[in-house]
């Protein structure tokens, strides 16, 4: 296991001179800091600034840290974050395989052989030709997971990943999302409304107020 950690040191992000979110937090590998909070409280704001997606119109000061490396201003596709969004969001255009292949790295050794094994831990094993289309809601939840964790990012920012599921498939998807990422050391970054998600998540909480 590797041993990836994220560091957001005096972070402070202001509107029109109004300051909306003030954080310091440390997530080290395999941890999941929960951030709830109510609606317009900063939540997208934050995981957009962590991810390098952050809009013109925010004031940000303060740094971040993946595995030691200031990552504050680099461009997004530099930063080996990976993120998990409410919709599974899996390319039309590429077959199951297509897509979970997709995002990794070139010097990925035998990868049909990688993409069979990750096809077989989600209960999909033989859908690798099958079309994103023909997918339950379940299934391409668990594609997109996938596809995340093969492109071997150093950090996760999920944003919501279960709100569209219902009751039986989100405790199903919580287990497999929550176990997936502390086995893969990764340092995530949960914003959910969801009690029940932040409880199974099992790591730190933190309440962003206006
Ligand atoms: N591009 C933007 N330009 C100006 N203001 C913005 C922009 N995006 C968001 N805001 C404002 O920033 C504040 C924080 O929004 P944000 O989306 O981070 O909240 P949130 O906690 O994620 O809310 P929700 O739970 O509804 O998703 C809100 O007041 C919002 O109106």
């Amino acid at each position: 296991m590797t041993h990836h950690h994220l560091e957001i040191d005096s972070l402070r992000i202001a509107l029109d001179g109004n300051v909306l979110l003030e954080l310091d937090a440390h997530i080290g590998p395999g941890e999941i800091l929960t951030v709830m909070g109510p609606s317009g409280s900063g939540k997208s704001t934050l995981l957009a600034w962590l991810a390098g997606f952050l809009a013109g119109d925010f004031e940000a000061s303060g740094h971040a840290h993946l595995d030691g490396r200031d990552i504050t201003h680099l461009p997004a596709e530099q930063r080996g974050i990976g993120l998990l969004f409410q919709d599974p969001l899996l390319f039309p255009h590429l077959s199951v395989a297509g897509n979970l292949r997709f995002g990794m790295p070139r010097a990925t050794r035998d990868k049909p052989r990688q993409v069979e094994t990750a096809l077989e831990q989600i209960g999909l094993a033989g859908f690798g030709d099958r079309d994103p289309a023909t997918l339950s809601g379940g299934q391409k939840a668990r594609v997109a997971l996938m596809r995340l964790l093969l492109s071997r990012p150093c950090a996760v920012l999920l944003d919501e990943p279960f709100s569209k599921l219902d009751t039986h498939l989100r405790q199903e998807m919580r287990q497999l999302v929550f176990t997936q990422l502390r086995q893969a050391g990764l340092p995530s970054l949960l914003v959910t409304h969801d009690r029940d998600d932040a409880a199974s998540a099992g790591g730190k909480v933190i309440e962003l107020t206006h």
